[in-house]
């Protein structure tokens, strides 16, 4: 049996959801009261977890595979193995002190007191650029701590950025950029096919977000034409049209940011009829 843990609740929980349901492996009757969930292959189970417990429970084997941010497995310092990006769930720590601060610069803050929820991603930080502070950790609220005197700058996730204006902070560096991954265990991924299945259908469905198939009719005259202008994986797909007009339909997939253009240049080259349809999952 695979173990798969992923978010019981928070913001990563919904596109966690999303992303296995397109991927073909929904989460069967969940809901954030269940520790479990079946999912349509018998031989895997959604374990329900907090993502800041995630990478823990991965590297202790309790789940072989895991779902959370990449900021909460480096301040874990999990051992885990970290195996594919998911591209959402983007964060970034920022360092910030407030607005009418004198502060300019990280090493202005020398043997001052930094505040933040990610006390060893903050140490790291500050003895990679070599400044001495005193980190203290705090476990929400963040943004308070240098209005009330207990901080003078802080280490804070920021995706926005209007809690630190709501809160008169001002951004001086960033210290990490997070997004949601895929991690497993390192035993377990060496042995166990099916989490390499995992990964290549989470794969699919982000691949296939970033392509749009394209459907068109064309004079056949054309067709030399409108072949150069797509840049297929393979070539287009051509079939003859049973018209009376001597008439071709082409497909192709293409990357999503040049629809605009592509499209446009098609019209041009005697393309009709034209299609821009969604992928669900791509398998190479
Ligand atoms: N605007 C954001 N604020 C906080 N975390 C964010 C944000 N955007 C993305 N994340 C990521 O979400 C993860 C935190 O999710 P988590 O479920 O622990 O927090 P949450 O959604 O704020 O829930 P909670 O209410 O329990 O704090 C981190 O990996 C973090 O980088
Ligand atoms: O740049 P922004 O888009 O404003 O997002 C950043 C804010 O969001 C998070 O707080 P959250 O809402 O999760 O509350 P919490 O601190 O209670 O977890 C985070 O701790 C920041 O305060
Ligand atoms: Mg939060």
């Amino acid at each position: 049996m695979i173990r798969i843990a992923i978010p019981n609740k928070g913001r990563l929980h919904d596109p966690t959801v999303k992303l296995f349901k397109e991927a073909g492996l929904p989460v069967l009757e969940g809901s954030s009261r269940k520790l479990f969930a079946k999912t349509t292959d018998p031989d895997m189970t959604f374990l329900f977890a907090r993502a800041a417990d995630i990478p823990e429970y991965v590297q202790d084997g309790a789940a072989d595979v895991g779902i959370t941010g990449l900021d909460l497995i480096d301040e874990t310092d999990a051992e885990v193995e970290v195996m594919l990006d998911l591209h959402f769930g983007r964060a970034k720590l920022v360092l910030a002190v407030p607005e009418d601060s004198g502060i300019k610069a990280p090493e202005d803050l020398k043997n001052m007191r930094v505040a933040t929820e990610f006390p060893n991603i903050t140490e790291k930080y500050f003895k990679n650029v070599d400044i001495p502070v005193e980190v203290i950790k705090v476990s929400g609220a963040c943004e308070m701590t240098p209005h009330v005197g207990i901080a003078d700058a802080i280490v804070d996730i920021s995706s926005s950025g209007t809690t630190l204006v709501t809160n008169h902070l001002r951004k001086i560096a960033e210290v990490f950029s997070s997004s949601v991954y895929l991690i497993s265990n390192a035993d377990s991924s060496q042995r166990e096919e099916k989490i390499q299945h995992i990964k290549t259908a989470l794969e699919s469905v982000l691949h296939a977000k970033q392509k749009r198939y394209l459907m068109m009719n064309a004079p056949s005259g054309k067709l030399e034409n409108i072949k150069d202008i797509l840049p297929g994986l393979a070539g287009p797909t051509v079939m003859k049209v049973e018209s009376k007009n001597s008439t071709h339909a082409i497909h192709a997939v293409i990357d999503a940011d040049q629809v605009f253009t592509i499209v446009s240049e098609l019209k041009k080259a005697g393309a009709s009829d034209i299609l821009v349809v969604p992928i669900e999952r791509m398998i190479p």
